[in-house]
Parts: C-alpha cells; structure tokens; sequence
C-alpha cells in the first residue's frame, strides 16, 4: 500500500528489505545548517505554530487535554492513554533538552491547541556506534483534524528543528506498520485486579473459573521476598548508572545512560516513576534494579469506571537476585501501589519472566523505527534495550 509521505523520507523503504548491498547506518549525510529550511512548514490559513512551554501551567493543562481527548486508543476503542501533567514535564525535559522541540499548532483565532509533536534529545547506542538523536513522541492530531495529512506536515516540522541543532537520526514507536520497523515486539499484561479487568470488558473469566478462583489465581503477597529490596535514591545513582549500563551493553539498540541521564530517567517520582534496587545486607554492594513508570488510561464508555491504573515496566537489571524473584517483587509493589495491571513488553529479558509470572500476550504490537538510520536486518524483540514512554 501506497505511503506516499513515508515514500518520500529517508527510512528503510519496504522495496529496499533484504537488498543487502546497502549499508547499516545514516541513509542521508548531514545538511550544512545554513541550507536546513530557517522558516516554519507552512499550515492551513486557520492555523499558527506555537512552540509549548510546558514550565507553563496552562500550556502544560492544554497538552494534557489535547491528548486525553485525542491520543492513543486500543483497536477496540476501550482505553485511551491519559498521560498526566507531571509525566509530561518529567518525559519532555530529560538533560539537555529543546524547548522548540515541544510543538503545538493553534486556531489562529481561538488559541486552541489542535495539534502537538515532541522531540527530546537521547545518546542512543546503535551497535558499536553511539548516535545523538530525537526521540519523538506524542504526535496528536484533534479527531475532527484527521486525515488532513497534517501528520506529515507535524513531522517534516520536528525534523526541520531537530536538523537546526546539527542532529540528523530519530528513534520512535508506532502502534502501525510503516516503512520500515527495525523490530516488532509484543505487549504483555499481568493481572492485579482481575476483577475490574474483568469488569471492563479487557479479561473474561476463564472456563470453569469463577471470579474469587481467578482473585486467587493472581493474588500476590503483602510484602517482598528479596532481603535488602529498597527504593532507590540520589545517594545510589552512581552504582545504578555502572548496572545499568553494563547490562544494556549486550543489546543491539540501547540507551547510552550517564549519571545525568539516569537521576532524570529513574529516580523515583511519585506518580510518573518507581524504582527500587537490592543492596545487599552484607556487602552493601547494589547487585539488582527494577523500575516501571505510570501511565493511566481512560475507559472509554464504561459507567463503572472511567480510569485503569497501569504500570509499564521500564529498566530492569538482574546480577544476583533471580530476575524471576525480582519482578514478582516488583509485581507485590505495585500491587500494593493499586495499580490493575502491570505491562511489559517482551524487549530485553521480559520473556523470561512473563510466562512465569501469569503475564498474558496482548493483540497489539508495538513498531520501533529509527530515522535516517539503517538497521539492514530487523531485530529480535530480545535485542532491544530501549524502552520508550
Ligand atoms: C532527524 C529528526 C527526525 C524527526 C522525525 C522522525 C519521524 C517521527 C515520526 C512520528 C513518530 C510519532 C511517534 C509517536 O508519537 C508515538 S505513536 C502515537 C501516534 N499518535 C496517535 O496514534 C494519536 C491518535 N492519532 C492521531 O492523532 C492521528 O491519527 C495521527 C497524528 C497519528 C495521524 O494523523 P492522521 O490525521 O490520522 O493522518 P494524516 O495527517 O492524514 O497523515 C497520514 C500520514 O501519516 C502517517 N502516520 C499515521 N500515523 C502515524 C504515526 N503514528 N507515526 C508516523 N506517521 C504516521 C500515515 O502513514 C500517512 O503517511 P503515508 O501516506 O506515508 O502512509
Ligand atoms: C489492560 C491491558 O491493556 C492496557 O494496559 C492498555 C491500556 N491502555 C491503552 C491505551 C491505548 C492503547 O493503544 C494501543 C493500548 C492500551 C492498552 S494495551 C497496549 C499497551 C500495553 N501494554
């Protein structure tokens, strides 16, 4: 099927899959930056750019209710991500970060924010190469916009100004297919509250199961297994930063974390991230970490219920404690945290632990793409080291 904007973007092109004579690496060179485009895309007549200040309350509040009205939904149209303020000032201003990478379209009449894509800078391991790219994220068009081919014009506009500061390759996931994913992973779900899963349609209660079998069935206990299991804190962030990344050196695609990265990345914030280690008792040595971030969802049509508390696990290292024991912890906290369901996706060694731990598979899959960045062969979901928000 025709992709007539896609087609005209330097990614892995459906016709080119398999050519192995072209090479791994950066599609296009650089652009000298006095030739990149110094004036905006051009909008329909109605509309303006507005670059979004999300330090700003009321720019922050009309993001949120853009994308809470507008952003993602599954294919059933059961759920829509409800990102909240505090995670949007904390995924848009990781170090180093653009403000003009924040991008609105506006009514130019009414101010109304009608449209929004992101972009936040990212050191992004790409085999033996270390690349600097833009992680873009959120791109929302209002529902009564779409299929206007504004999408296109929101992207060629984050590319115009992620190419002004001398950076020429992205990183981003899709729920759809376009040219060309560099790996396809699958979302798994772990029960908390059956019952309310149940309630909303997402689970059904299995044959020959009645609603108190299956409470039991997911049931988990009230505290931790792992003696010297902690929050983590500012004080453990250098040991955190030596885990985490000597265990993401054996992905194909991973983060490049410093201290920097991994204080804005992974210290606790209430409400947007968690993060705990094992330090053990005896040799106070951090031998473990485990993390998972909060994104609610909307129920969309439910009189019952109007918001599902889920977790997404985030960055997850094992050295000493079994993994297994680990994440069934990390299962026990979120679950004491009233979260209904735990995701993960099968990237790094989640498969290991999913079967194991009553995860279920999800109908959908998740897409990750690089931009102007060729990965000749598509990855195994288990050479993935990066997780994106
Ligand atoms: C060097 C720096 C480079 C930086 C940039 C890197 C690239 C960053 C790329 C962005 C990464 C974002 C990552 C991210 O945010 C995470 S994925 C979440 C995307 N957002 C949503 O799904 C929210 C709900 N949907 C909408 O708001 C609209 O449906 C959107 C805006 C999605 C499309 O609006 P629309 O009104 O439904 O459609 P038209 O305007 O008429 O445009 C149709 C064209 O858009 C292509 N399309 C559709 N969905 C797409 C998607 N998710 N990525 C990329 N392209 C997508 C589609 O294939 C077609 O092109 P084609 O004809 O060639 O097939
Ligand atoms: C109960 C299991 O499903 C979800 O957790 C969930 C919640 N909200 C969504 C909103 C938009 C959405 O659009 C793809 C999916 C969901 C999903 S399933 C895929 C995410 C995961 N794991």
């Amino acid at each position: 099927n025709r992709h007539k904007f896609w087609e005209t973007q330097p990614v892995g092109q459906f016709k080119d899959v398999g050519d192995s004579s072209l090479p791994d690496g950066p599609i296009e060179p650089p652009t000298p930056l006095s030739e990149v485009k110094q004036e905006p895309y051009n909008l329909p007549n109605l509309y303006e750019w507005i670059t979004c200040d999300i330090n700003s309350d009321e720019v922050c509040t009309d993001v949120y209710n853009l994308l809470t009205d507008n952003y993602v939904e599954d294919d059933e149209n059961m759920f829509r991500f409800n990102y909240s303020k505090e995670f949007l000032r904390w995924a848009l201003r990781p170090p180093g970060y653009f403000k003009s990478w924040h991008i609105g379209v506006r009514v130019k009449s009414s101010k109304k924010l009608v449209a929004f894509i992101t972009g936040v800078p990212a050191r992004i391991r790409v085999h033996d190469e270390i690349v600097l790219m833009a992680e873009v994220n959120f791109l929302c068009v209002h529902k009564k916009l779409r299929s206007k081919r504004l999408a296109p014009v929101m992207i060629k506009e984050v590319t115009r100004r992620v190419h002004l500061e001398n950076i020429w390759q992205a990183a981003y996931t899709a729920g759809v297919v376009l040219p060309t994913p560099m790996s396809t992973c699958q979302y798994w779900h772990r029960s908390l509250n059956p019952k309310k899963l149940i309630d909303v349609g997402f689970s059904k209660l299995g044959a020959r199961m009645t609603m108190s079998r299956t409470i039991k069935l997911f049931k988990l206990p009230d505290s931790t297994a792992t003696p010297g299991f902690r929050k983590m804190e500012l004080h453990d962030v250098p040991a955190v930063t030596r885990l985490l990344r000597n265990y993401l050196s054996q992905f194909i695609v991973a983060p490049d974390f410093d201290e920097n990265d991994v204080e804005h990345w992974l210290l606790p914030k209430e409400d947007v991230v968690d993060s705990f280690l094992v330090e053990s008792p005896e040799t106070h040595e951090i031998t473990d970490f485990c993390s998972f971030y909060t994104l609610p969802s909307s129920i969309l049509g439910n009189p019952n219920h109007s918001t599902l508390k889920v977790a997404y696990s985030y960055y997850n290292v094992s050295t000493k404690t079994p993994l297994l024991q680990l994440m069934n912890d990390v299962l026990i906290v979120a679950k004491k945290k009233d979260f209904d369901v735990f995701n993960a996706l099968d990237v790094m060694q989640n498969e290991t632990f999913v079967k194991e731990l009553k995860f279920g598979p999800g109908d959908g899959k998740l897409h990750y793409y690089l931009y102007n960045y060729r990965i000749k062969h598509a990855l195994r979901s288990s050479e993935l080291g990066l997780v994106l928000l």
